[in-house]
């Protein structure tokens, strides 16, 4: 937030100013960035407006209502100018507000004017140039209406301009990254689901990549951040990104956070499978139940979001389990656990401190690998699910998520281990990701937070390494011998943010804070923020 004051501009502005039909006092703290007034009627409620959360300033003309009414008639020509700013509503949903202020000096009005304009130009952190990828097709196919309709209006009122692509076909927004002068824009906004986010995400990260020579491939390499932030308008059937980051999908609200230059860094996991590089993932890795819900849903993607409660059902009664081995290095930089109670916040501390830690431990081991000679945990067993969360995963049908104690910036993930169980403990489980009560108090269910993981089915481990194929083929086929027993002879299939992998024995590795996006993050209860800051701003004022 810049709080700098515009040179030569008295730290304080105080004016008494026309707001309806009668006078308010309105005062612009320019050292604070502060935006103040006390509206006339409604109780004399007091409004505060942080200028980091204005979003545009307009000379305006009062309309025909304002000018019959009242004193309107009795003035001369009165001159006005209207504040638009960021309304926070309840459950993290934000608004555009508009509130015009008049008086009959043209020149405190503009004075007044000018003013707002030199803080807002003083936001250093507001994009001013996007490139923006509409899915047409995401969730239930209103992509490109939301789009038109509620973000765009918005993205002209703080004037931001933008080169808008329509997509025409899967990872055209990924291909088109690879090709575009990245270095004209300020952000990447994608309009649709998280398959959608994970298109733009690739798209951006491997042209980092390539731009600095790093080989993909190679599990090891430090990858370079990208700070090109990306923008989610949620358009898609689940959101979990949006979600997850901003605490509500809703377009206009993300809209807003892209305007005011929100940034929010993100773990990003990367997958390989023998020294090939497959996918990166931010929100869920999962084998078994959440694999096997994409696998069957996908061939549905004509029901739109419906699919995923059709599949859910569908592969909750086949309850499969598979055999692996799952080996990790647990995170010890970072100073949370899965079982935290609290979870990550706006400027959340946990998140800084382990950035802090990584830093610290890559400057001391240098170019020397340290990471093989850490501890490894070595799991053996059989699984309803394994699930690696970057995030907590939160998401409508999740509001609390996978893990609800994830962090989005700490270089870790949670690693969550569903043994085999029976339909009705794993269905109970299953309930607890959507409800309050913890879903990790099983004794069938283990998590634990890591900074990265190996996984290797069964069927893999005793046929060599082109097993996966062989898995594959067999798909669908289960124990003939004893049908009722749900042991699975075949694969799962890995569910990444959403998209298929093609093997199944994978290497994952959590690279802290790889990317950033326009958001900051899930503000603590709002409630509770607003009783905050209303104080502490009125014992400033
Ligand atoms: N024009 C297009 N035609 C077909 N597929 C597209 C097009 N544009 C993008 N895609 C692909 O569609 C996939 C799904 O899109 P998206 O994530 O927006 O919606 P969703 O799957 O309904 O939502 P969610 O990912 O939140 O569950 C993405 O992986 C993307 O690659
Ligand atoms: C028998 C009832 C089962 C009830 C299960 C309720 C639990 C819901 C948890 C939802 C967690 C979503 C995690 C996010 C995953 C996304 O990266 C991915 C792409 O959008 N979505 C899915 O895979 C879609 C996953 C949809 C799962 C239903
Ligand atoms: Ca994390």
């Amino acid at each position: 937030m810049e709080r700098q004051r515009p040179a030569g501009r008295p730290p304080r502005l105080v004016s008494s100013l026309g707001l309806g039909q009668r006078c308010s006092e309105v005062t612009l703290d320019q050292e604070r960035g502060l935006l103040a007034w006390r509206h006339p009627r409604r109780g004399g409620e007091n409004y505060f407006v942080p200028t980091s959360e204005i979003i545009a300033v307009e000379e305006s003309e009062l309309n025909k209502k304002q000018r019959n009414t009242g004193k309107w008639h009795k003035l001369a020509k009165p001159h006005s100018f209207t504040v638009y700013y960021v309304k926070k509503a309840r459950n993290h949903r934000w608004w555009c507000r508009d509130v015009t202020f008049w008086c009959v000096d043209e020149n405190l009005c503009n004075q007044w004017t000018q003013a707002l304009k030199e803080l807002l130009e003083m936001q250093k952190c507001r994009p001013k140039r996007l490139l923006v990828y509409i899915n047409p097709y995401g969730g239930k196919r209103q992509g490109k209406r939301i789009y038109e309709q509620k973000v765009a209006p918005l993205f002209s009122l703080a004037s931001i301009s933008t080169d808008v692509v329509i997509t025409e076909h899967a990872n055209h927004a990924k291909d088109n990254l690879f090709e575009v002068n990245i270095n004209k824009y300020d952000g990447v906004v994608c309009v649709g689901g998280d398959g959608m986010f994970s298109e733009v995400m690739h798209g951006l990260i491997g042209r980092m990549q390539k731009d600095s020579g790093i080989d993909q491939n190679n599990p090891k390499a430090p990858l370079v951040q990208c700070n090109i932030r990306i923008g989610i308008i949620p358009a898609g059937s689940t959101d979990c990104v949006c979600y997850s980051t901003v605490g509500i999908s809703d377009p206009v609200t993300s809209a807003l956070h892209i305007i005011i230059g929100d940034s929010q860094p993100l773990d990003v996991s990367s997958v390989h499978h023998n020294n090939t590089f497959l996918k990166y993932s931010v929100s869920l890795l999962g084998y078994g139940f959440y694999g096997d819900i994409l696998k069957d849903s996908e061939k549905k993607r004509w029901m739109g979001p419906m699919r995923y409660d059709y599949s859910g059902f569908k592969t909750f009664l086949s309850h499969h389990y598979y055999e692996g081995t799952i080996s990790f290095q647990p995170a010890k930089h970072t100073l949370g656990s899965p079982r935290d109670k609290d979870s990550c916040r706006t400027g959340c501390y946990i998140c800084k401190e382990s950035e802090q830690q990584l830093a610290e431990q890559q400057k001391k081991c240098g170019l020397k690998n340290e990471e093989d000679e850490e501890e490894w945990k070595v799991i053996k067993g059989k699984f309803l699910a394994i699930n690696a969360v970057n995030m907590s995963c939160a998401c409508p049908r999740s509001p609390k998520g996978l893990s609800p104690a994830a962090h989005l910036a700490d270089g870790s993930a949670d690693l969550i281990l569903v043994r085999k169980c029976s339909r009705f403990d794993f269905l109970r489980h299953l309930v607890r990701n959507t409800n309050q009560d913890d879903q990790f108090d099983f004794s069938f269910v283990d998590v634990y937070r890591v900074k990265s993981f190996q996984f290797t089915s069964k069927l893999s481990e005793d046929n060599g390494s082109n097993v996966a194929d062989i898995g594959k083929k067999r798909f669908g086929q289960f124990c003939r011998d004893h049908p009722a027993c749900c042991c699975n002879i075949a694969d799962s299939t890995w569910n990444c943010d959403g998209e298929t992998l093609d093997s199944s024995a994978i290497e994952v590795r959590v690279h802290c804070q790889l990317m950033k996006l326009f958001a900051r993050g899930i503000e603590e209860n709002c409630k509770d923020e607003a009783a905050y800051s209303h104080s502490s701003i009125e014992h400033l004022l």
